[in-house]
């Protein structure tokens, strides 16, 4: 079978990170390897990147080019040679996260980051992309309930990730064949079996 790049997506606190486990179980279930990871990070330096970016006060623009920077190492290192090699590589975040972070939450120029995406990942995309919608208030109730102290972007207000929501929907809007709106508003049971449902007509039918 050939192999396949999954990606989650979602505002802070929606819920995306519970259901990662699940799908990866499904996967792995049908004898198929999947190397699991993430963005901002995935690698040694990605993961020193990852850091600087959730903690580090920085010009929005170097915020922007690190994301992209961490990602190139993230390709070439880990998710390149792990799908020449046959496995599924499921992340959670992507480059739709920068669309929706950066251009839609930050309101940076999007014509830029089209040239970094054609320069750092000009040939792949995911095969299939699951965007948890949520209504920002519930997602910072959610977050709240964590206890954890939050990082630079959770810090952000609820405008802040209606932009980031928002552009997460036009994105799904403009490719819908890739990317697949998840209602997080149900029970995590409710969810998985929403989730589970995608994957299997996406990539087992
Ligand atoms: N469907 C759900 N309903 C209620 N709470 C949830 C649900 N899914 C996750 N949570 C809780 O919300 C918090 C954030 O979930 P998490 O999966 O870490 O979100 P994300 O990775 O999208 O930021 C966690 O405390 C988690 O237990
Ligand atoms: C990949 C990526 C992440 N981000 C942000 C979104 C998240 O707030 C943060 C880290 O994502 P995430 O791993 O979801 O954090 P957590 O596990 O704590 O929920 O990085 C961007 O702003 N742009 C990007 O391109």
């Amino acid at each position: 079978m050939k192999s396949r790049f999954i990606t989650f997506e979602g505002i802070d606190g929606a819920g995306k990170s519970s259901q990662i486990a699940a799908v990866v179980a499904l996967i792995e279930s049908r004898g198929i390897h999947v190397v699991q990871t993430r963005e901002p990070g995935g690698t040694p330096l990605g993961e020193k990147l990852r850091e600087l970016l959730l903690h580090e006060p920085m010009h929005l623009e170097t915020e922007a080019m690190l994301m992209f920077a961490a990602r190139r190492e993230h390709l070439a290192a880990l998710i390149e040679p792990s799908l020449a090699a046959g496995k599924w590589v499921v992340s959670d975040r992507f480059t739709d996260a920068t669309y929706a972070y950066q251009v839609g939450g930050r309101g940076l120029d999007e014509a830029r980051f089209a040239a970094l995406e054609q320069w750092v990942h000009p040939h792949l995309q995911p095969d299939l992309t699951l965007i948890f919608d949520l209504d920002p208030a519930v997602a910072a109730r959610r977050l709240a309930g964590t206890g954890v102290a939050p990082d630079r972007f959770e810090r952000e207000k609820t405008d802040f990730f209606e932009r980031v929501r928002s552009a997460y929907l036009r994105r799904a809007a403009a490719d819908p064949q890739r990317v697949r709106v998840i209602d997080a508003i149900q029970t995590p049971d409710e969810i998985r079996l929403q989730v589970e449902a995608v994957v299997g007509e996406a990539c087992f039918r």
